[in-house]
Parts: C-alpha cells; sequence; structure tokens
C-alpha cells in the first residue's frame, strides 16, 4: 500500500470545481487533503454540504488562512478570477506550489488580461513565471514550475483540437474557427438569472459572439504552437446539459494529400488522456463525463479543403479539476495519470 505523501489544500471548496477536486482528492494515492476554505461555511463539515463525500472525508470548512495553506506542499485555488493573485506570492514564498483554476496567471501580456478581466493584476512578477498548465504543450515546464495556471475549459478543447495541424504547419493558421457548446456547470455554482432551470432547460444559444473572455488565452496558446500570430474566429454556446463541452475547429488545409487521421494518431500515441476514434467518428460528451480525457474525431468532407476536429471534454474535469490534478502529479513528480482512472457512467 501507498503512503499518502504529499499535503494538499484547496482555496473555495464549495464551487463547482472545488467539489470536484474533492471527489478527486479524496481518493488520490498519494496526496492528504489537510485544508478546504469557505468564508460562507467555515465550521461546516464537508461531508454535510456535500453528501456524496459521506465516510470518505472528515474535513471541515477552514477561513483561508495563510499559515494553515503555507503548511501544504502544494494548494489549489478554486475560487472567482482576481482571487488567488492576492495569496500566491506569499505561499510561493514558503515554497507551497500553486495551481490556479481561475485565470489569474494565464495570460502572459498583463494590458490584454486587465481588459478582459476588467482587474488591476496584484502580483504582476509572478505571471511571467507562472506556466500554462495544459501538459500535453507544456508537460517538461509543468513538472518544475512552482506555480500553474490551469488553463479555462473552451481553451483546452480547443488547443487540443488544433494542435497536430498547427504543429505541423498544416493549416492557414490566419483563419481558424472553433465553435464551442458547453454544459451549464462552466457558468459556476453561484445563482444567476441564465444558469436557472426554466431560462437553460430546452433551449439553446449562442453568447459572447463579439468577444469572449477565452479568446486572448486560445489565441495565446495556438500562437506558442504555431509560432506566431493566429487568427481566430471563436463563438461559445450554451447546451441544456449539467456537465461536457464539444468544441468543433476548422482549419483550411495548405496541402491535400496529408493523411490526418494518421497526423493525430501519431502526434497524440503517448497522450494518456487525448484520445483519437477511429475514422470517421463522432465523440459524445457523456464518454468523458467525469473523467480526464479529451475525445478527438478528424473529419474532411469529400472535395473540401477544410479540416474538421471533434473535441469533447468534461468542462469540469479535463477542462478545470482533473487537469489541476493531472498538472499537480507532474509538479510533484507522481504518476502522470495517478488518480485519475475514472471510466464515463453511460447513459
Ligand atoms: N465551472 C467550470 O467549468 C470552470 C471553472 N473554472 C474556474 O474555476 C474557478 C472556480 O469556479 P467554480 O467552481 O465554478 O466557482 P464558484 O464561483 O462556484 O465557487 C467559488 C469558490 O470560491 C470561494 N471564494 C469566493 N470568493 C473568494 C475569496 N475572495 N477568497 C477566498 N475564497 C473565495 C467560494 O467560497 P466562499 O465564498 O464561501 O469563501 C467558493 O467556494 C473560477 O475561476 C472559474 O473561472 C475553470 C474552468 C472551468
Ligand atoms: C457555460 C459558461 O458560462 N462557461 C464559462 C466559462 C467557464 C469558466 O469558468 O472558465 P474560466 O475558468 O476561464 O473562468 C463562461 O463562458 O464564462
Amino acid at each position: 500500500m501507498r503512503v499518502a505523501m504529499y499535503k494538499v489544500g484547496i482555496v473555495g471548496g464549495t464551487g463547482y470545481t472545488g467539489v470536484e477536486l474533492l471527489r478527486l482528492l479524496t481518493r488520490h494515492p498519494d496526496v492528504s487533503l489537510e485544508v478546504i476554505t469557505s468564508r460562507g461555511n467555515a465550521g461546516t463539515a464537508v461531508a454535510d454540504m456535500f453528501p456524496s463525500l459521506r465516510g470518505r472525508l472528515d474535513l471541515r470548512f477552514s477561513e483561508p488562512d495563510r499559515d494553515t495553506l503555507a503548511a501544504c506542499d502544494l494548494v489549489f485555488f478554486a475560487t472567482p478570477n482576481g482571487t488567488a493573485m492576492k495569496l500566491v506570492p506569499d505561499l510561493l514564498a514558503s515554497n507551497t506550489r500553486v495551481i490556479d483554476l481561475g485565470a489569474d496567471f494565464r495570460l502572459k501580456d498583463l494590458s490584454v488580461w486587465s481588459d478582459w478581466y476588467k482587474l488591476e493584476h496584484a502580483c504582476p512578477e509572478w505571471v511571467e513565471q507562472a506556466v500554462y498548465g495544459l501538459p500535453e504543450l507544456n508537460r517538461a515546464a509543468i513538472a518544475e514550475a512552482r506555480l500553474v495556471a490551469n488553463p479555462g475549459c473552451y481553451p483546452t478543447a480547443v488547443i487540443l483540437g488544433y494542435l497536430p495541424l498547427l504543429e505541423s504547419q498544416l493549416i492557414d493558421p490566419e483563419h481558424l474557427i472553433a465553435d464551442a457548446k458547453s454544459g451549464v456547470s462552466g457558468a459556476g455554482r453561484q445563482p444567476q438569472q441564465h444558469t436557472l432551470l426554466c431560462e437553460a432547460n430546452d433551449n439553446f444559444k449562442a453568447y459572447g459572439a463579439s468577444g469572449h473572455r477565452h479568446l486572448p488565452e486560445i489565441k495565446q496558446g495556438l500562437s506558442q504552437i504555431a509560432g506566431g500570430e493566429v487568427g481566430l474566429v471563436f463563438v461559445p454556446h450554451l447546451v441544456p446539459m449539467t456537465r461536457g463541452m464539444q468544441a468543433t475547429v476548422y482549419g483550411r488545409l495548405r496541402t491535400s494529400d496529408t493523411d490526418l487521421q494518421a497526423l493525430y494518431e501519431r502526434r497524440y500515441a503517448d497522450e494518456p488522456f487525448v484520445d483519437v476514434m477511429p475514422a470517421g467518428s463522432h465523440p459524445e460528451t457523456r464518454t468523458v463525463r467525469g473523467t480526464n480525457m479529451c475525445r478527438v474525431g478528424v473529419h474532411r468532407q469529400p472535395g473540401s479543403d477544410t479540416a474538421i476536429v471533434l473535441s469533447v471534454i468534461d468542462n469540469l474535469d479535463k477542462g478545470a479539476a482533473s487537469q489541476a490534478v493531472q498538472n499537480m502529479n507532474l509538479m510533484l513528480g507522481l504518476p502522470e495519470t495517478a488518480g485519475l482512472d475514472d471510466i464515463a457512467v453511460l447513459p
């Protein structure tokens, strides 16, 4: 039996990504969950709020406290944007590693970040040192990082969809189109009118078509792969399901004779969490529900010069919490797949 070695904490344990982290970390073989914060529920037993954890986790929510958190080897922030940046410098100074599930450290250009997030950054000096936590792109840097910026859900699905095509320079990087759909849990647990059952159920709509805050994040990731600026149109949509996300990405091919299926199979052959489906497949969100898997399907229509890639993830998992655990495994030198062997529940 392996002994739990690393102490971890979560700031913001009552949101959807927080409770997903709780589920994953409670049964992770190599970590011990020491701290879970909630200002509004300090003192409440975690299992009283989340009965799914009854008998599995004996811990109470506490107020965020610097010293308690600094006693952890690694702390996750599952908090609204603009929260982590206020506590991160103190934790890093105490040699505690940090993974921020929010967007405080994702964008390297701080003026772009301020424009989209309407905030002034509290620790700009750490932004440059933060590593963007997409293992398929930055695995070696994540393993050395003290601060990881966990990617947003849409950026994860879109970047993994485009990665082999852009890396091999097979498509025109100036004319990329990503059309994406998310389940409602992507909007978080805070009550909002548009996430009410009567508003979201039996309904379908686009939003952010004139610009969404994930646009600069996706462009930054795609530019890193392409080795230069990219042109991207990105339109997100809300679908009436709880979890799941599909990004359908399009790229104008520069040559017509490439075997796209073979390209994707080759690029992702050694990736434990990207599954290239057989040629002609249409991956479904339910096949990745509650897992860290991204499933992709690669298509080209007869006579067309456009590659179409379908990329599905669970927005709360590969799009947030389980990707954070994958990053934690890399940062702590643990097996990358530890605690991440879930199989989706069907139907
Ligand atoms: N939902 C999704 O699919 C995805 C979400 N994310 C990101 O993950 C983060 C969390 O999202 P989600 O779980 O939906 O969040 P919620 O907004 O539902 O939950 C926020 C949590 O943070 C705590 N919190 C709020 N303000 C503060 C503060 N100032 N200091 C300390 N704790 C605070 C809250 O507890 P309390 O107020 O009681 O302290 C609560 O536990 C966000 O940045 C989000 O953008 C990323 C990818 C996907
Ligand atoms: C369906 C839905 O509302 N999704 C959220 C994105 C998910 C998310 O929280 O991403 P960040 O971590 O970057 O904030 C949105 O469009 O705002």
